[in-house]
């Protein structure tokens, strides 16, 4: 992370601590509620540069026996980490660069809570962390960090999605652009 990192103040778009923080596409696999193969992840603004997540690990996230695969954690942490750069960008940004330390196992049927905040955002750079707990399920323990991650978020316009559009399955009901912020 580079040392000249700045803390923007939050966008006037972002919601009060303790709103629901929008999914920001319809048809996103981690937060759309058009995508019925999807995780139907949550947010809550936080007091700060911050969001708070959840996640209920459906029997169709095994990876392991018994355990959330590592894959889906990850794209939980991206969506967790993506929507956090709202609290500071008034617009669309993708994933550059996520790393996840995976410290303990995650049983099927657990709900994991994320908090993910923004550390520091520079050009069109904006580098964000995040931590996932178990907090329901057979072994929830609020006290206990389960997974972490790290992520860089680019900033991009709308011609980012120019060539892709046409791939959109379906019509979304709230298109890209007017479903969120
Ligand atoms: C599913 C997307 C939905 C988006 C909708 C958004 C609306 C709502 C908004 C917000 C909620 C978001 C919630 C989303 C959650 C899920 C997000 C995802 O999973 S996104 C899918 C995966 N990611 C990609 O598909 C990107 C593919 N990569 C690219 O398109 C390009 O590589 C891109 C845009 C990331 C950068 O390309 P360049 O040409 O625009 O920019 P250059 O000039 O290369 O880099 C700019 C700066 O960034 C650094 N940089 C770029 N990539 C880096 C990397 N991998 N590691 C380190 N630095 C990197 C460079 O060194 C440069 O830094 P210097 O300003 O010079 O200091």
């Amino acid at each position: 992370m580079p040392d000249d990192l700045t803390l923007p103040e939050p966008v006037g778009s972002f919601p009060a601590a303790g709103q629901p923080v929008p999914q920001h596409w319809s048809r996103c696999f981690g937060c759309g509620d058009q995508s019925p193969a999807g995780m139907s992840m949550s947010f809550t603004a936080g007091e700060g540069l911050d969001v708070w997540g959840r996640l209920e690990v459906a029997p169709r996230y095994q990876g392991g026996p018994g355990v959330i695969h590592g894959g889906i954690l990850s794209t939980a942490f991206d969506e967790a980490l993506g929507m956090v750069c709202r609290s500071i960008v008034d617009g669309p940004v993708v994933t550059g660069h996520l790393e996840i330390d995976f410290a303990r196992p995650i049983p099927l049927g657990s709900v994991l809570e994320f908090h993910a905040r923004i550390d520091g955002s520079i050009r069109r750079k904006v580098y964000a962390s995040a931590e996932a707990r178990i907090v329901e399920g057979p072994t929830a323990d609020p006290d206990v960090v389960v997974a972490t991650s790290r992520g860089l978020f680019l900033t991009v316009t709308a011609e980012h999605f120019e060539k892709t559009k046409d791939f959109v399955d379906g019509v979304p009901e709230r298109p890209f652009g007017t479903s969120s912020i």
